[in-house]
């Protein structure tokens, strides 16, 4: 895959033993960027590389990734992701905790974006990878996210941006991924930034949430 996602990428880029490269990834600063369909999660961690140079991973990206490689594995995700449910949990989190190891030593942070997605993803993250130091909540109306969704869909080519994969999208979101959000805000690692400003007023909200992590 693109980023060099595999078990022996990951194992030739970060060196040491399975237990030490693991260690490390304990260790590293990681916030997750957790928001509804076209909130505006991506436009946020693309802005956030540029000021804080942390590495960007997002869980959609890397099953596109897949599903754009052809295999039968993709084909299987293709479809599920087409009808906007979620891909099981086991393919996903080790697609994430392989790219994550690939760039552990570089790594200044990981914006983890679009994990997790319910709560069994974030029990086994924290048990399998690390504790978040933040989650960055990304929120904006219904009303909103649809009108950025159909405004991309222009020219993004996904396959879920569609009216009716959006509504199935949104669903998914409310009942699997806010209890989420209700987990991390009752330990205090919320931070909840209003999304629906421009994106510049957006990614100032989101920089001095960042900050705070100094
Ligand atoms: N603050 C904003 N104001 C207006 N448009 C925005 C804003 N933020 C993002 N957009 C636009 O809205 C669309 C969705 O944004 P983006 O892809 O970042 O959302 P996302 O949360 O990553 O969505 P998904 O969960 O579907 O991957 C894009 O076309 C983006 O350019
Ligand atoms: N963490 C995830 N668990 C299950 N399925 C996922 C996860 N991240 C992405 N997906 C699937 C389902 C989503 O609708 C699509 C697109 O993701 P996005 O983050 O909106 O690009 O991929
Ligand atoms: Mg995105």
């Amino acid at each position: 895959m693109g980023c060099g996602n595999s078990k022996s990428a990951a194992i030739s880029s970060a060196g040491g033993s399975d237990s030490v490269r693991d260690n490390k990834l304990k260790k590293s600063k990681i916030v997750f960027v957790v928001g509804g369909p076209g909130s505006g999660k991506g436009t946020q961690c693309e802005r956030i590389v540029g000021k804080y140079g942390f590495t960007h991973l997002s869980t959609g990206d890397l099953l596109r990734a897949e599903v754009t490689s052809g295999t039968e594995r993709g084909q299987r995700l293709n479809a599920i992701m087409s009808r906007g449910e979620l891909v099981p949990m086991e393919t996903v989190l080790q697609m994430l905790k392989d790219a994550m190891l690939f760039k552990v030593d570089s790594a200044k942070g990981f914006l983890i974006d679009g994990y997790p997605r319910e709560l069994s993803q974030a029990e086994a993250f924290e048990k399998k990878i690390a504790i978040p130091k933040l989650v960055l909540y990304i929120n904006a109306s219904s009303e909103t996210m649809m009108e950025r969704l159909m405004n991309r869909a222009k020219t993004s080519g996904r396959a879920d941006d569609k009216a009716e994969t959006f509504k199935a999208r949104l669903q998914t979101y409310y009942e699997a991924t806010e209890p989420v959000v209700q987990r991390y805000d009752s330990k205090g690692l919320v931070k909840k930034i209003s999304a629906e400003g421009t994106a510049d007023e957006v990614f100032k909200l989101v920089c001095e949430a960042l900050d705070s992590l100094k």
